[in-house]
């Protein structure tokens, strides 16, 4: 049996992606999730792209423990430096540092010899050896470099003592018997080549990222680079949970590999990372999305009870997918919220199954039926928002709409403990509303994207908006979940200029928070 290493870089590249941003609490809570799913390596960050960053690194150098905690670093000695420092609680680290290899990179990007971009690839690598004895080095856009080049910028990082060599295919470009073969000939052209591991971290431009990185697996990569629900730079990265299940279903083509993964933990982990960004999966989105394990058609339903295996070539509850259906509502009790919310691959406190005791029995007294969105919205509302003293808060608001009335807002906000009113017109209720606060805030806001859709089919059903907003260039996700539309598009607006404010701010902690009063 052979080992697949998987290397999680969610809070890395993940996080590159626009929109997709978190707080440190927000990537201190996803780490330690992704130690629970058993990840071998976790890239937290960049150490040296802001002081967030540098800080998320090192919170969760500090806290999560199991996995090696990795930063990445440019080929730049400033850069290793900070990485260094930030990882320094870590038990186990890893230094990853890079450095372009293609022509239009050197060229264009970084306006680099090829004979400097080697030097400094060697110099980056031993100055990283010297802080801990786990480097790795990354050849960026190594599938547009030029092969011989290629073979030798990784020989001398191997010689400066790199430790897992990667092969990023940077832009998506690769196509995957291609990708299979030049990590075939990278194994049989770089002397000392089987010293190290050979991982690879592909991208999904042209939606190859996780047969490209199956196929090196399959010609002797050790490690891949990938990220929760794909998450990631443009298209994003090659996504965890189908390279895992991908590996472990057809262990027939791929022999005798296997990962650490805790597969049941994947559906958890899938669904605390689109909480924490407010992104979720389309639904047909293999491992993970709602339809993944579905049966709506006639004939799949009548085989599927005959015997799964007929249409599911996987065990939903072997990634965590919740299958059986405990029926909630107002005569339920905690045991069964508890085991329904363990079913739903949510854990929790007791304390924070209290809260969202009292705020269910309170929506069952409202509605027949509490769904698993019901449920889902309850957590998000009482587990994961933000501080008591969040920076932007509504007071009061009041709306008039009606077929002959133009729509006005009138809204009354707290915003850094000072009381403000705005009134505003607009093209529907909620238009009005959100114009109003925007008014009151005086801020910089743009809102980008707008989604309302209710959480079950009935007239009495919760309604869950999801925004997308800019805040001087900052983008952040907000969600609010009301039987009201409009106070739902309330809470979800204020939810994302909170969350942009405390990005923007860097603030680290809730204690942070509570010592500086405001941002
Ligand atoms: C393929 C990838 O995913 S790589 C990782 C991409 N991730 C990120 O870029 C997120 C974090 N980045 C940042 O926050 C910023 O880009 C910083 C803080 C790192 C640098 O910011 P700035 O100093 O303002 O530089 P800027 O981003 O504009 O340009 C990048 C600089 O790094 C240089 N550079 C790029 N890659 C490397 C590298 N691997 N090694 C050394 N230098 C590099 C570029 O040539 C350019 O140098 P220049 O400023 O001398 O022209
Ligand atoms: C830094 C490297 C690994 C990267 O993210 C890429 O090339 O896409």
């Amino acid at each position: 049996m052979e080992k697949v290493y998987i290397f999680d870089t969610t809070l890395r590249d993940g996080e590159q992606a626009p929109g997709f941003s978190m707080t440190s609490e927000e990537k201190l809570q996803m780490a330690l999730q992704l130690a629970r799913l058993g990840v071998d390596v976790l890239e937290a960050g960049f150490a040296a792209a802001s002081k967030g960053d540098y800080e998320a690194v090192k919170l969760i150098a500090q806290e999560v423990k199991g996995p090696v905690i990795c930063s990445l670093a440019r080929a730049l000695e400033k850069d290793i430096d900070l990485a260094a420092e930030a990882l320094a609680p870590a038990e186990r680290k890893r230094i990853h540092t890079f450095i372009a290899t293609s022509e239009i990179h050197m060229r264009y990007k970084l306006r680099m010899s090829p004979q400097d971009v080697l030097e400094r690839a060697k110099r980056a690598v031993s100055y990283a050896r010297r802080y801990t004895d786990d480097v790795e080095f990354s050849c960026e856009d190594a599938t547009r470099s030029q092969r011989e080049f290629l073979y030798r910028v990784i020989e001398e990082a191997i010689k400066a003592g790199a430790t897992v060599i990667n092969i990023p295919d940077t832009v998506g470009y690769s196509v995957p018997e291609e990708f299979a073969q030049l990590i075939e000939d990278i194994r049989n052209n770089v002397p000392n080549i089987d010293k190290v591991i050979i991982s690879v971290h592909c991208h999904d431009d042209l939606g190859l990222a996780v047969a490209n990185s199956l196929m090196a697996v399959k010609h002797g990569a050790r490690q891949v680079e990938c990220t929760i629900n794909g998450i990631g730079e443009r298209a994003g990265n090659a996504a965890l949970e189908e390279v895992v299940m991908a590996l472990k279903v057809r262990k027939d083509f791929f022999g005798d590999l296997y990962t650490s993964i805790n597969t049941k933990e994947i559906y958890k982990t899938s669904r605390l990372l689109c909480r924490i960004t407010g992104s979720f999966v389309q639904p047909n989105k293999a491992i993970v999305g709602d339809n993944a394990f579905s049966h709506e058609s006639g004939i799949h339903q009548h085989g599927v009870l005959s015997n799964p295996l007929t249409y599911e070539i996987m065990n939903p509850e072997d990634v965590g997918f919740p299958s059986s259906r405990i029926i909630l509502g107002k005569h339920s009790g905690r045991h069964a919220l508890k085991k329904k919310l363990q079913q739903m691959g949510i854990e929790v406190s007791e304390a924070e199954l209290e809260r969202i005791f009292e705020k269910f029995k309170e929506l069952a007294d409202k509605k027949k039926e509490i769904y698993d969105e019901d449920l889902e919205a309850l957590v998000y509302e009482e587990v994961m928002k933000l501080p008591d003293d969040q920076p932007v808060s509504v007071l009061h608001y009041q709306v008039q709409t009606g077929d002959k009335l133009l729509p006005t807002a009138t809204v009354v906000i707290r915003y850094m403990g000072q009381e403000r009113t705005a009134t505003a017109t607009g093209n529907g209720p909620v238009d009005a509303v959100i114009k109003a606060i925007q008014k009151a805030l005086d801020l910089d806001t743009k809102l980008l994207d707008f989604s309302i859709k209710a959480l079950t089919p009935n007239t009495d059903a919760q309604a869950e908006a999801r925004l997308v907003i800019e805040l001087d260039g900052v983008r952040s996700s907000g969600r609010g979940v009301d039987v009201d539309i409009i106070k739902a598009s309330v809470v979800g607006f204020v939810d994302a200029v909170n969350r942009a404010l405390l990005r923007k701010s860097y603030i680290l902690s809730k204690d942070r928070i509570r010592e500086e009063g405001t941002v």
